[in-house]
């Protein structure tokens, strides 16, 4: 789907992008980084929008410095910034979009409302955009991206802005523009925990270098590391410390899950075979505490990336150091 040489941008101030090479396959595809990581760069040279400084790279196998105009016919994009005119509705507004995209009148009012109701825009589609909330124009542009049936989208950001609630809604969305049409997605994102469910593939940048290009899976294997989560009684109010202590007095490790979700409640330790957990049944048991869960944990893409950026600045230390 895209495949990237070397590719660098270089601003007056700023190495924007600095020897990219990667390849992207089909499906729904994170592009990770933190704020000012090249995300938008890349994704404006891949529309063939805006020159990069060195280096190659194809999009549907055309060439970005040849043939933007071809690819922006085959590729929505839905931009990270607020780009909607406020005094027309999103009927109005799609409509124009697919129109300008070479759709004739009557297709392009149908394939809007078709992909309005997929997006989840229903009657508020006939009032101005200026009225909308932040979800709802996340939603409109998504549905300007999608609204001439392209092979591939760019999304940039499109959780920006959004509550917990918004957020899982539209990264379902994202999830069913595959599953439901067939096109491949390139999302980005500087919260690696969101791509986590929604993501094939995950590829991460930082400071316009490529850090990581892996599927999902090889992100999130799973590790040997048990993760117990138990409810507190009358007798053991902090049921997770009596556990704790039980456990230790019987010779295993636990360590708490600092930094996971529910931190507090949870308890990890390496399992050695299935002792380890006939064991840890038997610990809660005596207690008489309820076992809310005991399972093997994955690795999260977080984790993965920050022992990246640990091995890298380690490096950087010991590049230091060696001078
Ligand atoms: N037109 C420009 N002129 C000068 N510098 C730019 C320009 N566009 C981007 N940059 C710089 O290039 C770097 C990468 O920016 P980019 O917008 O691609 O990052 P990003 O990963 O998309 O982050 P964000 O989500 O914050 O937009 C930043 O340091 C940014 O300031």
């Amino acid at each position: 789907m895209i495949a990237t040489e070397s590719l660098s941008k270089r601003f007056p101030r700023v190495t924007a992008l600095d020897r990219l090479s990667v390849d992207v396959g089909p499906g729904v595809t994170g592009l990770v980084g933190a704020n000012g990581a090249g995300k938008s760069t890349l994704i404006k040279i891949l529309l063939g929008l805006s020159p990069a400084t060195e280096g190659r790279a194809e999009v549907l196998g055309l060439d970005v410095a040849t043939d933007g105009a071809a690819i922006r016919e085959r590729v929505g994009y839905m931009p990270e910034h607020d780009c909607l005119p406020p005094d027309v509705s999103a009927t109005e507004f799609v409509v124009h979009m697919a129109r300008m995209s070479g759709l004739p009148a009557t297709a392009a009012r149908e394939r809007t409302a078709d992909t309005l109701r997929h997006v989840g825009l229903y009657e508020e589609r006939y009032r101005p955009i200026g009225g909308y909330s932040t979800g709802m124009k996340q939603r409109v542009k998504l549905a300007q991206a999608l609204v001439h049936d392209p092979q591939l989208v760019f999304l940039d950001e499109p959780t920006n802005g959004l509550d917990p609630v918004g957020r899982d809604e539209m990264l379902g969305l994202i999830r069913r523009i595959h599953t439901d049409f067939g096109i491949s997605v390139l999302v980005t994102s500087h919260l690696l925990g969101e791509l986590e469910r929604t993501c094939d593939h995950v590829v991460v940048v930082d400071g316009g270098k490529l850090l990581r290009s892996s599927s999902t899976r090889d992100f999130t294997q799973t590790t040997t590391t048990l993760a117990i989560e138990v409810t507190d009684t009358d007798e053991h109010p902090d049921g997770t410390r009596a556990v704790r202590d039980a456990l230790h007095a019987r010779g295993v490790t636990v360590q708490d899950a600092g930094g996971l979700p529910g931190a507090g409640h949870i308890l990890q330790l390496t399992a050695q075979g299935e002792d380890t957990y006939d064991l840890v049944r038997d610990v809660i048991a005596d207690l008489g505490l309820g076992l809310v869960r005991m399972e093997q944990r994955r690795h999260q893409i977080a984790e993965v990336f920050k022992d990246d950026a640990d091995g890298d600045a380690q490096r950087k230390e010991a590049v230091g150091h060696g001078n």
